[in-house]
């Protein structure tokens, strides 16, 4: 049955309303999880352990007699990083080193101290330290997230961070190997098999036997979102992840096969994931179209992707490529593939993408595992606004001020006039204070 991904076409008299429609997304609360969340995390804060054990076993379908059992040792991670296969051992060591190496560049670019002097001795500056302690949410309620390990921990590590505290739900108890040997090749200081709210809870919390962290950052499902938005505040967060998206530019000069299953590999991640395509060029279009309806039947996820395609897919004609970047800086997606063979002409015109991969070779997959950058992205419009989980996110930043006595004698006048402006005696005289000599 060919896959019915609906077709827009910006000279088309509807094409507001139809991309309007497109583009709504509701994260109107789930009042059901809304609640169930909020209970859980008075739960947890209330009575620690005892709750979160029983989350884990009611949600997760386990058995656990503790918490305290729900804890992954260092010798387990090794265990499981020993017991993988040569081939995946290799595999994850080689994508952790590019990634560390990515976010080293971070550190060195945006991720340092730095102070300067002014001409009467004052000194200025910032001071850049890693947060003591955070937790990173690794899912795993459907599917098993060994790439997600390594994106949130190592950043974590390149900034310097105290302890890195994994949680990850394992369903029935199963365990997956790959993501036990991720916790390990990243550097993990302790790791829970614990998920859902009842981690967030714990993390931002604390129990007896899970520490309470300074953030928590990494994506999950509804009830992980919704746990992170309430306990913000507490604990710093990250960012909401939404399903995830990829938007494909396309000039038509890459092979339709290609473009098909990069659609594809955003698609089965979710039903409620968003994959479009844009192109000047109709005849691609339909070509990308036969490349889907032939490529869906090979797909193990099918139902997935095809739930996903007809539910939030699109296929976009546009006038030419620059209506098609408008197009995509109004989307603003998580992942934004620049599939032409003049890639660099184009993405001077791109403004908002969590993401953007440059030319026919760049497949987003290689990104979500191991070109380097971090596949934990803004979605849902918000790389208008925000960026990619990186070092910054592990660090924070403290202003420096050092003033000489000529500083003072400087500043002081002026904050004395501004602070008696707002009324603050007590600014103003501190200030004026300092124009005398130190006794
Ligand atoms: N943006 C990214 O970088 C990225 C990476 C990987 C995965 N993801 C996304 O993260 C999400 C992972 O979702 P998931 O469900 O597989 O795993 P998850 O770990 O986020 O959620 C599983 C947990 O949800 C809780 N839960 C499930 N049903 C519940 C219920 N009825 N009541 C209370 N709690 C309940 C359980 O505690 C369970 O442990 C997916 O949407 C996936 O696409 C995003
Ligand atoms: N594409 C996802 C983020 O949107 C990340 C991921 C993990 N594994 C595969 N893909
Ligand atoms: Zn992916």
């Amino acid at each position: 049955m060919p896959v019915q991904v609906r077709q827009l076409d910006t000279a088309a008299s509807d094409f507001e309303a139809e991309f309007a429609k497109l583009r709504h997304w509701s994260e109107e609360a789930d009042h059901a999880i809304e609640e169930r969340v909020a209970a859980i995390l008075a739960d947890v804060k209330t009575r620690g352990d005892a709750a979160v054990l029983e989350c884990t076993n009611r949600f997760d379908g386990m058995a656990a007699a503790s918490v305290a059992a729900l804890e992954l040792t260092r010798d387990e991670l090794k265990a499981a990083f020993d017991a993988i296969t040569p081939a995946q051992r290799s595999a994850l060591e080689s994508a952790a080193r590019r990634v560390r190496s990515y976010h080293e560049r971070q550190l060195e670019a945006c991720g340092r101290s730095w102070q300067y002097r002014d001409e009467d001795g004052t000194l200025l500056g910032q001071k850049v330290t890693p947060l003591d302690r955070v937790g990173i949410y690794v899912p795993g309620g459907k599917a098993a997230y060994p790439s997600s390990v390594l994106m949130n921990a190592i950043p974590a590590q390149v900034a310097g961070v105290g302890e890195i505290v994994m949680v990850v739900p394992t369903p029935k108890g199963e365990r997956n190997a790959l993501v036990l040997a991720a916790a390990y090749v990243a550097g993990v200081h302790r790791a829970f098999t614990v998920g859902g709210a009842q981690a967030v809870g714990a993390l931002a919390y604390g129990t007896a036997t899970i520490p309470a962290v300074d953030k928590i950052t990494g994506p999950g499902n509804a009830y992980v979102a919704s746990a992170k938005r309430r306990v913000f505040g507490q604990v710093g967060i990250d960012m909401i992840a939404g399903p995830s998206e990829i938007l494909v530019l396309a000039d038509g000069t890459t092979p339709a096969d290609w473009v098909a299953m990069d659609l594809f590999s955003q698609a089965e991640h979710d039903e409620l994931a968003q994959s479009i395509l844009l192109s000047p060029d109709a005849a691609y279009l339909a070509e990308v179209r036969a490349s889907i309806d032939r490529l869906i039947g090979e797909m193990p996820r099918q139902a997935v992707i095809r739930a996903s395609l007809e539910g939030r897919g699109a296929l976009i004609l546009t006038r030419s490529m620059e209506e098609a970047c408008e197009i995509s800086n109004r989307i603003a997606p998580e992942h934004l593939e620049v599939s032409s063979d003049a890639p660099e002409k184009w993405e001077q015109l791109l403004r908002h993408a969590g993401a953007i991969f440059l030319g026919a070779f760049t497949s987003e997959s290689l990104g979500d595992y191991c070109a380097g950058p971090n596949h934990v992205l803004p979605t849902s419009g918000t790389a208008r606004f925000s960026s990619p989980l990186g070092v910054y996110d592990f660090q924070k930043r403290s202003s420096l001020i050092q003033v000489s006595e000529a500083g003072a004698h400087i500043l002081g006048p002026i904050a004395a006039e501004l602070a008696y402006g707002e009324g603050l005696q007590g600014h103003a005289r501190a200030a004026e204070m300092r124009l005398s000599k130190k006794a």
